[in-house]
């Protein structure tokens, strides 16, 4: 048994980073875990143009702390107008890496996502021609369809057309949290990967309501059945490199979370690491990590892997029960439990 863990530097492929006096305070925990960061663009307003990812990227740099050293890898929001035009521009400018679709209506702050993708599909084939990636929040927002069901019919109604439409595009399937997804990936139609967060590789839907609704595991995709989450365990663990880190660490402030409408996002970026080397230890599959969590998500985005090191050891050590984000506090994921690794 291996008490110490060193890997290549690694990167979070989803993240949720806010603007303002919250990114000050959550932007310091992902530069000290991670070498880049794919920064989802789901402000209010959304960061829908080259031009507002552009500004968005160097308010990033201008809140970094001294001496740190991190590189915001920058996204489009699309939405129903996207112009096939923003798409080339967007390739041009080089930080922008990839474009999201949030389905309207599907998670936070999504209102201004997209209807119906096949008015985008215009827009997409430009992206499928750049070779740029294309993230896809999987879920639908019909109310006829189960909550715990919208990922799967996700597949079949939206991922799977759209692969037949655009055979070359490079889809990122965003924090999967089902065995049909995870199996959909590993069926391999097109350039198709998968981000995996830490909490659906250690939970299942239980944990929301162990002894009383607990908001902090709240959130979107939701937690699904065990199955899933052994499932999900399998796929990061296979040395597939179709799949790769992506926290979707996703600050709210405590009150929002603990509210009678509950917020639906988990915070991870404090502990990122720990917890995914929890995940892979528990499994037996610590020798899978670094290609998880350093290899596969550069290579399928064509970015240089990094270089440096990090490590992790055996300690324990307990998560904060809160911590400062801007004007409130927020509530990291498992907040109160023993963590068995420790970043060095
Ligand atoms: N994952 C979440 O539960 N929430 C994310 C949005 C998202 O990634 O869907 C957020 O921005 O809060
Ligand atoms: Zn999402
Ligand atoms: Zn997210």
């Amino acid at each position: 048994m291996s008490n110490v863990l060193t890997i290549t530097r690694p990167d979070d492929w989803h993240l949720h980073l806010r603007d303002g006096a919250t990114m000050q305070d959550v932007l310091p925990h992902t530069a000290r875990q991670f070498a880049r960061a794919i920064v989802m663009p789901n402000l209010k307003p959304p960061v829908t143009t080259t031009a507002q990812a552009g500004a968005y990227r160097e308010r990033i740099l201008a809140a970094l702390p001294q001496g740190m050293s991190f590189e915001p890898l920058m996204v489009l929001y699309l939405t129903d107008n996207t112009p096939p035009d923003e798409i080339r521009r967007a390739k041009e400018s080089g930080f922008v890496k990839a474009v999201k679709l949030y389905p309207a209506g599907a998670t936070t702050n999504s209102d201004a996502g997209v209807t119906d993708l096949s008015k985008c599909y215009k827009t997409l084939e430009v992206l499928q021609e750049v070779g740029m990636p294309f993230l896809v929040h999987g879920e639908v927002t019909d109310p006829e369809i189960d909550l715990f069901d919208r990922e799967a019919v996700f597949i079949e109604r939206i991922m799977k057309p759209l692969r037949q439409a655009m055979p070359e595009l490079k889809v990122v399937f965003e924090h999967i949290t089902t065995k049909e997804a995870a199996d959909y990936v590993l069926a391999g139609e097109g350039p198709t990967a998968a981000t995996i967060t830490a909490h659906h590789l250690l939970f299942n839907r239980n944990e929301i309501f162990k002894g009383g609704i607990r908001p902090h595991y709240y959130c979107l995709p939701v937690l699904k059945r065990e199955t899933h989450r052994k499932a999900l365990v399998a796929a990061a663990t296979s040395g597939n490199n179709k799949f790769f880190l992506g926290t979707d660490s996703a600050p709210h402030a405590k009150g929002a979370k603990e509210h009678a409408c509950g917020c639906a996002g988990c915070y991870t970026a404090l502990h990122a690491l720990e917890l995914y080397a929890q995940a892979f230890d528990s499994a037996g599959a610590l020798d899978k990590f670094e290609a998880f969590a350093s290899f596969n998500g550069p290579d399928f985005y064509d970015l240089p892997r990094n270089t440096g090191t990090v490590t992790l050891k055996r300690e324990t050590w307990s998560i904060p029960a809160e911590l400062p984000m801007g004007e409130a506090t927020v509530v990291p994921l498992s907040a109160g439990e023993q963590m068995n690794w420790k970043m060095v």
